[in-house]
């Protein structure tokens, strides 16, 4: 792991209306790293998520993926940098007329070259890289379980060999055993694939099972970063109770 960033973004400003979301937030991503990002409901981690890859404006500061300032990319230079990075929305974001196999090649689609069988074979070989089986792969989205649904969404991610993993609380509505199979698939594919992750998650679980470190927002900034050891003593309210609270201890015993 290096300390290099992949993601710096600097002084962020969001703010829909009259109401901010976010106010002077700094973050880093370093390379190869998993970040989990925590914070109350409401805190902005799917904003700020949607802010790093281009799809919510900021009304100011800077945001450098990859080494490339964001909302300053001629649409070509864009679109080469969006097939470096793979996000995966809350809901998973499926195309429900598509089957799984069909929704996976879509981003394969801006790739000039490929034939019908080489990206078919791609896609297919991302939909067993999530930890889907094979016939998955023919089902449409309605026909999966919610677990089922997420695999898929993270397998379009995967679809392009991205160099960096968005993923919007992926274990949020999975059961216990499926939500540490998934924890754990997340730790895989980054050790594999040399990914870089950036991890909206409630999921203290998930903090413990596979994050290097934890990015707290709260007060429309990042109020403090650091490894799970260094949360527990973080002076802050919020903090102090998420870390310290009746789930926390559980998550921490379950190791
Ligand atoms: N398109 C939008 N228009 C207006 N307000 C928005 C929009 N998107 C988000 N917001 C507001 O921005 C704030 C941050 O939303 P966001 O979804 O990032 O929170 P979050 O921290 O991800 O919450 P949760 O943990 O509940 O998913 C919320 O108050 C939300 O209502």
């Amino acid at each position: 792991m290096s300390d290099d960033p992949v993601v710096r973004v600097r002084g962020l400003r969001t703010q829909f209306g009259t109401h901010v979301v976010h106010e002077g937030l700094d973050l880093d991503l370093r390379r190869g790293e998993i970040l989990g990002v925590v914070g109350g409901s409401g805190t902005g981690k799917s904003v700020l998520l949607r802010a790093i890859v281009g799809l919510e404006a900021a009304q100011a500061g800077e945001i450098d993926v990859l080494g490339q300032r964001i909302g300053s990319l001629s649409g070509a230079d864009r679109r080469a940098l969006e097939q470096r990075w793979g996000v995966m929305f809350q809901d998973g974001a499926l195309f429900s007329s598509l089957t799984v196999r069909e929704n996976v090649e879509v981003p394969l689609n801006a790739v000039p070259g490929l034939t019908d069988a080489q990206r078919r074979g791609l896609a297919e070989l991302k939909v067993s890289m999530a930890g889907l089986p094979w016939k998955a792969n023919e089902n449409f989205p309605s026909d999966l379980s919610g677990g089922m649904r997420k695999r898929a969404g993270l397998a379009r991610a995967l679809a392009l060999d991205p160099e960096i993993l968005f993923l919007d609380e992926p274990t949020a509505g999975l059961d216990p055993i499926g939500a540490t199979a998934f924890d754990r698939l997340i730790v895989t594919l980054r050790d594999a694939l040399n990914l870089s992750v950036f991890l909206v998650t409630h999921d203290l679980d998930t903090l413990h099972a596979c994050c290097d470190r934890v990015a707290v927002l709260a007060e429309r900034k990042v109020l403090t970063t650091g490894t799970m050891d260094e949360m527990l003593g973080v002076d802050h309210p919020w903090v102090h109770e998420y870390f310290h609270g009746p789930r926390a201890r559980a998550a921490e015993t379950k190791d």
